[in-house]
């Protein structure tokens, strides 16, 4: 993708950098707490076919990781007695702001072992992450986070060749575009689409202002999506229509919703949660050189149950260093037909014995899901102007 883009996103992420957080009595209050537990560690041990946690062979509780997930570090911080679920939904410098189940948030800063014992990440704990941790007796609202549990579904960024997750255990990103004003725009859609994929989340299409035009236009993309296996909503943040089917995507799980501006992504939150303060106001720039910050999102619950991650930037999510190569890799109506090219290393352009582009003379793949392709892998801007 084009520099331009990268360029905008590094500027919006500077603008939106935590304040420094003025909690030093909280982190020495803990760090020196500490000092007893450092050495206690926990185990991860198989106890009747689950990852059980264990300390000194007593089982303190379960590994929530789902099946097919990467297992648990073998040794873990040791557990807190009243340790317990929850979720980061927001980081401030070195504080995160914690949820558990029922709601409550807790201000939690991060045990001192676990960040130790992440060498070459700069945020050991990001947006998003399921972690244990406890409350400090003291003061109930304040915690200490002692774990994070393996993350899947990241949305991060690359620069200069290290990864920054802005959000973690994202389920699902809405590729929201919108029917009319500004006019859908396919192109853009599968760039999120990879985008997406390469991410490890589901992305989900959302059609919005369907109330502008005629629905019955709109078949034959729906229907080339949806043969994909993407689900497809149309929706109206106007007039209402199809906002309870979006409800139940939305339901219980953590999204994004990304987007060109104007889609009506505010305009659906709104819809959806008139309760959800999702600040619009854009955070005044910091132009202070010379110190690395990384701006993570934020979650904001919604009252039906489920997250939805915002920042500004995410909203803007794009591509970041997709390979040429790689490309292809985020086309499942394309992938199924590389092994019939002759060259190994084709990129399904200008090679002959070419087995994509066979498929798209033969009426095989989509010749506008191709064009995408083509644009992505020679790094062509989409066109992003308003008609
Ligand atoms: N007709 C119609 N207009 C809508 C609908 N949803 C949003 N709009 C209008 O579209 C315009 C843009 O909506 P926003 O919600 O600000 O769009 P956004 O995607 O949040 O834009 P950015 O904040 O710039 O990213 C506003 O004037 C809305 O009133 C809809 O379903 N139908
Ligand atoms: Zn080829």
């Amino acid at each position: 993708m084009g520099k331009e883009h990268r360029k905008k996103y590094r500027v919006e992420f500077r603008k939106n950098r935590a304040p420094r957080t003025r909690d030093k009595d909280l982190t020495d209050r803990v760090l020196n707490e500490e000092e007893v537990l450092d050495d206690d560690l926990v185990r991860e041990e198989r106890v009747g076919g689950k990852n059980e946690l264990t300390r000194r062979g007593t089982v303190i509780g379960e590994d929530v990781s789902e099946e097919g997930e990467s297992p648990l570090p073998v040794v873990l911080p040791a557990r807190h007695p009243d340790s317990r679920l929850g979720r980061v939904i927001a980081v401030q410098g070195l504080m995160c702001l914690v949820e558990d189940d029922q709601g409550n948030s807790y201000r939690c800063v991060v045990r001192r072992l676990l960040k130790r014992l992440a060498t070459d990440q700069r945020h050991v704990v990001v947006t998003g992450d399921k972690v244990y941790f406890y409350p400090l007796p003291e003061n109930p609202s304040e915690g200490v986070i002692e774990t994070v549990l393996p993350r899947r579904g990241s949305i991060s960024r690359e620069s200069k060749g290290k990864q920054h997750v802005i959000v973690s255990n994202v389920d699902q990103v809405l590729i929201v575009s919108s029917a009319a004003m500004p006019r859908i725009k396919p192109h853009l859609i599968d760039r999120m689409i990879v985008a997406a994929e390469k991410s490890g989340v589901e992305p989900v299409i959302c059609i919005n202002k369907v109330d502008l035009v005629d629905r019955a236009d709109l078949m034959p993309l729906v229907g080339l999506y949806s043969q994909l296996g993407y689900r497809v909503l149309l929706v109206s943040a106007l007039s209402g229509f199809g906002l309870s089917a979006l409800i139940r995507t939305l339901k219980d799980r953590v999204s994004v919703l990304a987007g060109q501006s104007g889609v009506g992504k505010s305009s659906l939150l709104n819809a959806l949660d008139p309760d959800l303060k999702i600040p619009t106001a854009p955070v005044s720039e910091d132009t202070e050189k010379g110190r690395h910050t990384t701006t993570t999102a934020r979650l904001y619950r919604f009252r039906f149950g489920g997250y939805v991650a915002d920042t500004p930037g995410i909203r803007q999510f794009q591509l970041w260093d997709v390979e040429p190569e790689e490309v292809v890799n985020y086309f499942r109506d394309l992938r199924p037909y590389v092994n019939r090219c002759k060259f190994p290393n084709c990129l399904h352009i200008q090679e002959s014995d070419c087995g994509v582009k066979d498929a798209v003379a033969d009426g095989w793949i989509d010749e506008r899901r191709y064009e995408s392709y083509c644009h992505l892998v020679l790094d062509e801007e989409v066109e992003l102007e308003e008609e």
